[in-house]
C-alpha cells in the first residue's frame, strides 16, 4: 500500500504543496486529476524521490520510501527521458537491466511489452525517428520493463491513440489484478472514470475530494433533475421549482421533435415533486429522472 501524508512544497514563494495526500490499495488503480498547477507533477516527483519534500511523508508497506524501495517502482516522468539514438527494443531492455534484471529476463519482458504496446514493427528504429505517440508507447515500456512493486504514471495516457489507450489500459488492468497499485494522472477524465477504482481530485496543493466514483458522485455532486416535455406553451420552464442548469428546445440530432414544441432542461430542484407535477400540467413527460454526473461535471464542481 502506498501512503501519501500531509505532503508541503514550497518553490519559493509560491506554495504547490499545501498538505496533499492520499493512500492507493494493492491492486487499486487510482486517478489523480486536477486542474494545470494543481499539484500533481510535484506530489509524484517527491513519491519518486527527483524532489524533495518540505513537509509530509510517503511510505509503502508501511515504511518510508529510500532509494532501494524506489528501484522496485515504475515511474514514467512527465519530461520523458529517453536516449533518442538507442533503438526501441534495446532500449527497453537496457532500462531492465539498470533495475536489476537479467539479460534474459530482460528481453523476454521487453519483447513482450514491445508486442503489447504494439510496437513491433519498430522494435529496431531509433526512438529519435519515432512519432509522439510511438515515444510515449516507448516511455511506458520503459516504466514497466522490470514488473514494478509500484507504477507512477504521469499522463501516460496523453497524445496515445484510442488502440494504444486501449493496450495500455489492458496492460495496466493486468498489473493491478496481479496487486500492483497504479497511480496516474490524467486530464481526460472520461478515461479516468472508466479506468479507475478510485480518484483523488487537487486543487492549489491540497486534495479537495475523493473516493471512488460512486461515492464522489453521492457526496459531491449537487442532485440533478433531467426533463423532456414535449408540447407545452413556451415560457413553462420559469414555473419549474429550483435552479435551472441547462434548458434547450432543439431535439437530439436524428430525433424529430412529433409535436411542435420540445424542452429538454437540466434542474437543481427545490421540491421534486412539485417540478413533476409542474412538467405533467404543461404537456407530456418523456423524460423525468435524476440524472448521474460525468466526472467532469463533479471535477467543475469541486474545482470551481
Ligand atoms: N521547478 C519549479 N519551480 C517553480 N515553480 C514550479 C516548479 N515546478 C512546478 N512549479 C509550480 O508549482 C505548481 C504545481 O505544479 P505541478 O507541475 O506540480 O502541477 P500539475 O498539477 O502537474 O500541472 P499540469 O496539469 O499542468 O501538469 C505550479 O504553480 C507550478 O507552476
Amino acid at each position: 500500500m502506498l501512503e501519501i501524508d500531509g505532503l508541503r512544497k514550497r518553490y519559493g514563494d509560491l506554495v504547490a504543496l499545501d498538505g496533499a495526500g492520499f493512500t492507493v490499495r494493492p491492486g487499486e488503480m487510482f486517478g489523480f486529476v486536477g486542474a494545470n498547477g494543481a499539484g500533481k507533477t510535484t506530489t509524484m516527483r517527491i513519491v519518486m524521490g527527483v524532489l524533495e519534500a518540505d513537509g509530509g511523508a510517503v511510505r509503502w508497506q508501511g515504511e518510508p520510501v529510500g532509494f532501494a524501495t524506489r528501484r522496485r517502482f515504475g515511474y514514467m516522468p512527465e519530461e520523458r527521458g529517453l536516449y533518442a539514438k538507442m533503438r526501441v527494443a534495446e532500449q527497453i531492455e537496457y532500462f531492465g537491466r539498470l533495475a536489476g534484471m537479467s539479460p534474459a529476463e530482460a528481453r523476454s519482458s521487453a519483447d513482450e511489452l514491445i508486442e503489447r504496446l504494439t510496437l513491433t514493427e519498430r522494435r529496431d528504429d531509433e526512438v529519435a525517428g519515432l512519432s509522439l505517440g510511438n515515444q510515449q508507447r516507448v516511455q511506458l515500456a520503459v516504466a514497466l520493463v522490470h514488473r514494478p512493486e509500484l507504477l507512477v504514471l504521469d499522463e501516460p495516457f496523453s497524445g496515445l491513440d484510442p488502440i494504444a489507450v486501449d493496450a495500455l489500459a489492458g496492460v495496466l488492468a493486468e498489473r493491478t489484478a496481479a496487486g500492483v497499485p497504479v497511480v496516474f494522472s490524467s486530464h481526460q477524465l472520461d478515461l479516468v472514470e472508466r479506468l479507475c477504482d478510485s480518484i483523488g481530485i487537487i486543487k492549489a496543493g491540497r486534495m479537495v475530494a475523493g473516493g471512488t466514483v460512486a461515492e464522489l458522485r453521492a457526496r459531491e455532486s449537487r442532485k440533478l433533475l433531467h426533463i423532456v416535455v414535449t408540447g407545452a406553451a413556451p415560457g413553462w420552464t420559469d414555473r419549474l421549482p429550483g435552479e435551472i442548469v441547462s434548458k434547450t428546445d432543439r431535439p437530439p440530432a436524428g430525433e424529430s421533435a412529433e409535436t411542435a414544441r420540445y424542452d429538454e432542461v437540466v434542474l437543481v430542484p427545490s421540491d421534486d415533486q412539485e417540478a413533476l407535477r409542474v412538467a405533467g400540467q404543461a404537456g407530456q413527460v418523456q423524460h423525468f429522472g435524476w440524472q448521474r454526473p460525468s466526472l467532469t461535471e463533479i471535477f467543475r464542481e469541486v474545482v470551481a
